[in-house]
């Protein structure tokens, strides 16, 4: 595919406060020696960038925007919304303010809200950020006075810091910062103070007093963000800002990893060099994923530094998306308001003690973008992800974080990470207590009772637990095998059939198979259908395997019931293993009723992920 990345080039600009830092990323020769700003990523008519590779290539980003509007999710704005520069603020920039959209509107322009990562910054840098009058009046006072130390607010910054700086905000970069900013589409600057100083031609830069004093913001509003930094294995990614305007990340890359596109993303290579979706980058290198890619794959070759934006043009949709995920599968439904099913997708494991973070992220992408391709601009209202491993409130941030990076998951959405269980329970369609058994590549009981408490037994994992499990039962069927190779068991049709998937030949390759294959879950757990098929077909050594899994579960389910002493006994069991009609089921319910009589067993009346749909109405 040829424009699904699309490269430009980076138009620079003299400015008197300007200098040769730019060298620093840029391996290009500087036009001035005052060169201030790159304009990496830019549709304004000021200083349009082009377009490098691809059937596009020579045309403007502004052409383009017009031309190709499905190559960027075919937003409405009839301008390209952002704008990306790197400033190499040599001196101090003139005190300004820019207007926001409804002032913009008679230059028939965007406003110009806008945010900036440092960089770098000398020892003593400082920006000017918002000023002390409380009414128009004193501060139209002070700046007839000049008295600027006295109005203006001077924050010391330093490299990593960021600001988010909404049109309105008076505000200045100090001399010696390097600064990566994102901003709406216009180049509208009031400047009401400059120092003073002469241009180029001898003559005082125009100063905008009236239009300046209109569009600032008295008194001046506490614009505070707080980047939020997690780690998906390796890798760190920071959400700078999630605006109206824009969403900016900040990612750290040392290893590969996959993002999803949303509508399109404006990407600046700061740092680094690598791949990008099968196309080489360096540091300087800035590129447009078009809304053609669902996903962006960066391979980097050294560590890499990344700024990257986009937007989301509307606001929540009122829909709900529901994701249950395991060892060997993870599921999504997606609801609307009124809970009926929009969609439902699948894909492999998400559990997080059984694959890393990177395949949980991928599971979900995967499982999501077929719905994204078709309906690339939804926000979801809810998000409920119940999965495996999920236990530990530290387990629940990780969740969290991975969740803030699938597609139609904004500040807006209403996130809540919580395990399998929660959503196997709501399967069950339970008034107000009762009990799921989960039997899948990993097992546990869990309960709740009328007073809210709760109670979960077993599903420590599958190192040290998770008895009864298809994990157990793929385990117990290897060392079935390993048993007949060496005599200790006979040979059955069982073993037989064990060996020959294993392609054990002797019994020393049991000890190389379970070096290489003993921390594959999903693949230990894919042998338990040998056992219960061959339990059925009346295998003693099969049928005992299974008779000590289902004890277990049950030792399971009693220890929840004891504990919570429900009114009404009731339990829905969950999980292929649990489910199938055949002889491990049949003795799962009957132990089960034998131990608990007055036990009422269901199977799922709904899907486990569209319980997660349901939990996130609520
Ligand atoms: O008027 P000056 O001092 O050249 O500053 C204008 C520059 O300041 C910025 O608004 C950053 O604050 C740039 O986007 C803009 O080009």
């Amino acid at each position: 595919m040829k424009n699904d990345v699309l490269f430009l080039s980076t138009e620079f600009k003299y400015r008197i406060w300007g200098g040769r830092r730019l060298e620093e990323i840029y391996s290009e020769k500087l036009p001035f020696d005052k060169t201030g700003e790159a304009w990496c990523i830019s549709a304004h008519p000021n200083g349009p960038s082009k377009v490098l590779n691809g059937d596009h290539q020579g045309k403007t980003l502004t052409e383009l925007y017009k031309t190709n509007r499905e190559l960027f999710g075919n937003i409405e704005s009839d301008v390209f919304p952002l704008l990306i520069k790197i400033i190499d603020a040599n001196d101090d920039l003139s005190v300004q303010v820019h207007p926001d959209d409804l002032l913009a509107k008679k230059y028939q322009s965007l406003g110009k809200t806008e945010c900036w990562y440092i960089l770098d910054a000398s020892e003593d840098a400082y920006i000017i950020f918002g000023h002390k009058a409380l009414t128009k009046d004193e501060f139209i006072d002070y700046v007839n006075r000049g008295k600027w130390d006295e109005l203006l607010y001077k924050v010391p910054v330093k490299k990593g810091d960021f600001f988010y700086i909404p049109a309105g905000i008076l505000h200045a970069l100090g001399k010696g910062i390097l600064v990566l900013e994102t901003q709406q589409s216009s180049d509208i600057t009031y400047r009401l103070y400059d120092y003073d100083r002469i241009d180029i031609n001898g003559t005082k830069r125009e100063l905008h007093l009236e239009a300046g004093i209109e569009a600032t913001l008295i008194p001046s509003p506490n614009s505070n963000t707080k980047p939020h930094t997690f780690k998906v294995d390796q890798n760190q990614i920071t959400r700078l800002i999630d605006s109206s305007f824009f969403t900016v990340d900040k990612w750290v890359l040392s290893e590969h990893m996959t993002f999803t596109n949303p509508l399109f993303k404006l990407i600046t290579f700061v740092e680094g060099s690598g791949m990008i979706n099968g196309y080489p980058y360096k540091k300087g290198d800035s590129c447009i994923v078009t809304s053609l890619m669902k996903l962006i794959d960066i391979y980097p070759n050294e560590p890499t530094l990344v700024i990257a934006s986009h937007i989301l043009d509307k606001e929540p949709d009122l829909l709900f998306l529901g994701i249950d995920g395991g060892g060997t599968k993870t599921k999504v439904s997606i609801i609307d308001a009124n809970k009926q099913l929009v969609y439902e997708g699948l894909s492999g494991p998400s559990s997080l003690d059984t694959v890393n973070q990177k395949t949980t992220l991928r599971a979900f992408q995967d499982a999501l973008i077929p719905f994204f391709e078709k309906h690339p601009n939804t926000v979801f209202k809810g998000v409920f992800a119940g999965l495996g491993g999920v236990s530990k409130v530290s387990d629940k941030t990780q969740l969290k974080n991975i969740l803030s990076l699938i597609p139609g998951v904004t500040n807006k959405t209403n996130v809540t990470a919580g395990s399998d269980m929660e959503n196997a329970l709501v399967s069950g369609l339970f008034e107000d207590e009762g009990m799921v058994l989960i039997v899948g590549t990993g097992s546990v009981a869990y309960g709740k009772n009328k007073k809210g408490e709760t109670h979960k037994a077993g599903g420590l994992g599958y190192k040290e637990d998770d008895f009864g499990s298809a994990y157990d039962l793929g385990l117990k069927a290897i060392q079935a095998a390993s048993k007949a190779l060496d005599n200790r068991y006979e040979t059955t049709a069982f073993t037989k059939a064990v060996i020959e998937v294993l392609n054990f030949k002797e019994p020393n390759d049991v000890i190389d198979f379970m070096e290489h294959y003993r921390e594959n879950r999903t693949f230990i757990a894919s042998l338990a259908p040998i056992v219960t098929k061959h339990a059925d077909l009346g295998d003693a050594y099969a049928m005992k395997i299974c008779d000590n899994a289902v004890d277990e579960l049950v030792l399971a389910v009693c220890a929840v019931h004891r504990r919570l002493q429900f009114e009404h006994s009731q339990l829905v069991i969950v999980g292929t293993l649990g489910n199938e009609t055949n002889y491990f089921k049949k003795t799962l319910h009957k132990k089960l009723i034998e131990s608990i009589p007055v036990l009422e067993i269901t199977a799922p009346k709904v899907d486990p992920s569209l319980a997660a749909s349901l939990n996130s109405l609520i």
